[in-house]
């Protein structure tokens, strides 16, 4: 006999959470299904242990880059032991205990779809008004021959990794490939990065390329560009990855920070009514349907594949079930990327505005030049800042900036863009002084707003 629920969700990442929280809350009976850790990928192995490795060695170059201050050293075994403490030594049972608590079912299982509101979770058969599927996604590792003959690491085992490698390689030069290296070299191992592309970053701006670059190299990451890695064998206790060109560069591990993959194979969303793009993503529209009493959110659909996105449609899916549909807009969301410094940008790259025929007016502040924050927080301040904006309407629909918490000042510009702020108001804003938000008042007179 099968156990009938209002809402069951498939998959407990910061999507799955954020909706069954809110349909729990608003008195809806809900299940919910994991098959790992209710968490997600996000809270064990991608976004919260990064972060949490990576601030040692931002906060070890503040030290050294500040003027006054000296001293401060990296210990990986007291950085190992916060960052057990915050994935929660990979154990969700408070987690558990908590959905049951709130009245929620929990399923720790993984569940498949078997038509329009059935699921199944090993024998057990579940019916539901209303499915939403938020299973995310999976690391991608390129066929490369003989890749099972070396250590090949994915985000899991970088980021629960008891001891450091003393030599890696990382292959990828996008998000993960710029975190992981940071996070690595800044503990001193021997990084090499392999990246296909002739620029990091590859879908920002060209100029952010570069600058990530510089900063990259200055950490003592060896960079090869439009290198992709073609073979792979084992040469004693070295894994070594051939590149095209037929170059070998040999480490301790590889790690592939090579993309990710929406996780739909093998588990019926079709024969639920879901429609499958063509890297195997859900199709969703601006309530983040998927068909009929059908959603899904996250990693899973592709749209924006970060936490902040999956959280946000998780709230608009379970909005639109409680029946307070309102529809999700993506413009001017941040991408952060967590180097050193950080990376950060919103809105549309300027080839991407050409692609749409606008009109624009662009401009690129170094900070040092331009405002007092860079130079009282740092000696030889770094920070640049870039804009773009509408020509015709008058409004910003691109930024980027790389500096010290780059991701945190980033949401001036993206508030902006989101709401098509007139450019005029945005230069009348008054920013604290000396704060990094001045930057924004001295690039939109450099651009004439
Ligand atoms: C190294 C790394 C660092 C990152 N850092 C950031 C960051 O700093 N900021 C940011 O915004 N984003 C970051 N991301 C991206 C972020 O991790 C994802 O966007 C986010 O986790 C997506 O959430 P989600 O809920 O869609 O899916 P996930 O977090 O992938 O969760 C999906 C859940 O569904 C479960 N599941 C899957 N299939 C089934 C099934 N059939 N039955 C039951 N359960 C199932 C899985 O076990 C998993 O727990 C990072 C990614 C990586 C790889
Ligand atoms: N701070 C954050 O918000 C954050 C951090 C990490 C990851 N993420 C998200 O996680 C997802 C995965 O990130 P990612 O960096 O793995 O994927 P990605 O798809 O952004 O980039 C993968 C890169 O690997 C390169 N590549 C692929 N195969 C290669 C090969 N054989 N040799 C050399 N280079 C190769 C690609 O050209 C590409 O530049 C992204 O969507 C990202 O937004 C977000």
């Amino acid at each position: 006999m099968s156990e009938h629920f209002d809402v069951a969700v498939l998959g407990m990442g910061p999507g799955g959470e954020i909706a069954a929280s809110r349909l729990i809350t608003a008195g809806k009976r809900v299940a919910v299904f994991e098959r790992e850790l209710i968490g997600g990928e996000c809270a064990y192995w991608a976004c919260i242990p990064s972060k949490t490795v990576l601030r040692p060695g931002e906060a070890r170059t503040e030290v050294h880059r500040a003027a006054g201050v000296s001293a401060a050293e990296l210990d990986w075994a007291s950085t190992r032991a916060y960052r057990d403490y915050m994935i929660r030594g990979l154990d969700d049972s408070a987690q558990v205990d908590g959905y049951t608590d709130q009245g929620a079912t929990v399923i720790k299982d993984e569940a498949r779809l078997t038509g329009p509101g059935r699921i199944q979770a090993r024998d057990r058969q579940i019916t539901a008004e209303h499915i939403i599927i938020a299973t995310g996604s999976e690391a991608v590792i390129p066929p490369i021959e003989g890749i099972e003959k070396i250590t090949a690491w994915t985000n899991r085992e970088t980021y629960t990794t008891r001891d450091l490698p003393r030599r890696a390689v990382v292959v990828g030069g996008s998000a993960v490939g710029l975190e992981t290296a940071t996070f690595l070299a800044r503990f001193g191992v021997q990084v090499t990065l392999v990246h296909r592309g002739n620029r990091l970053l590859g879908r920002e701006d060209p100029r952010v390329g570069e600058l990530v670059h510089e900063y990259l190299a200055d950490i003592g990451v060896d960079i090869r560009m439009n290198a992709s890695a073609a073979k792979a064998h084992r040469s004693g206790e070295d894994s070594v990855i051939t590149l095209e060109d037929g170059t070998e560069v040999l480490a301790d591990v590889v790690i592939f920070g090579t993309g990710r993959r929406p996780r739909t194979k093998g588990l019926g969303f079709e024969d639920a009514g879901a429609r499958l793009g063509e890297h195997g993503e859900v199709l969703i529209d601006e309530h983040a349907r998927a068909g009929q009493n059908l959603w899904a959110i996250g990693d899973v659909t592709g749209v924006m594949p970060f936490t902040h996105v999956a959280k946000y449609q998780g709230r608009i899916a379970a909005d639109a079930i409680l029946g307070q549909a309102h529809p999700a807009t993506y413009a001017g969301i941040p991408r952060v990327v967590f180097s050193e410094p950080e990376v950060a940008a919103s809105g549309l790259t300027r080839q991407q505005a050409v692609q749409r025929g606008i009109r624009t007016t662009g401009t690129e502040l170094d900070l040092a030049d331009a405002i007092a924050r860079p130079w009282t927080y740092e000696q030889n301040p770094r920070g640049h800042l870039g804009l773009l904006a509408d020509a015709e309407k008058k409004v910003l629909i691109g930024a980027w900036a790389i500096g010290p918490q780059a991701g945190e000042w980033i949401h001036q510009a993206s508030l902006a863009i989101r709401t098509q702020l007139p450019l005029e108001i945005l230069l009348d804003q008054v920013a604290q002084f000396p704060t990094y938000h001045e930057a924004y008042q001295a690039a939109l007179e450099q651009l004439g707003a």
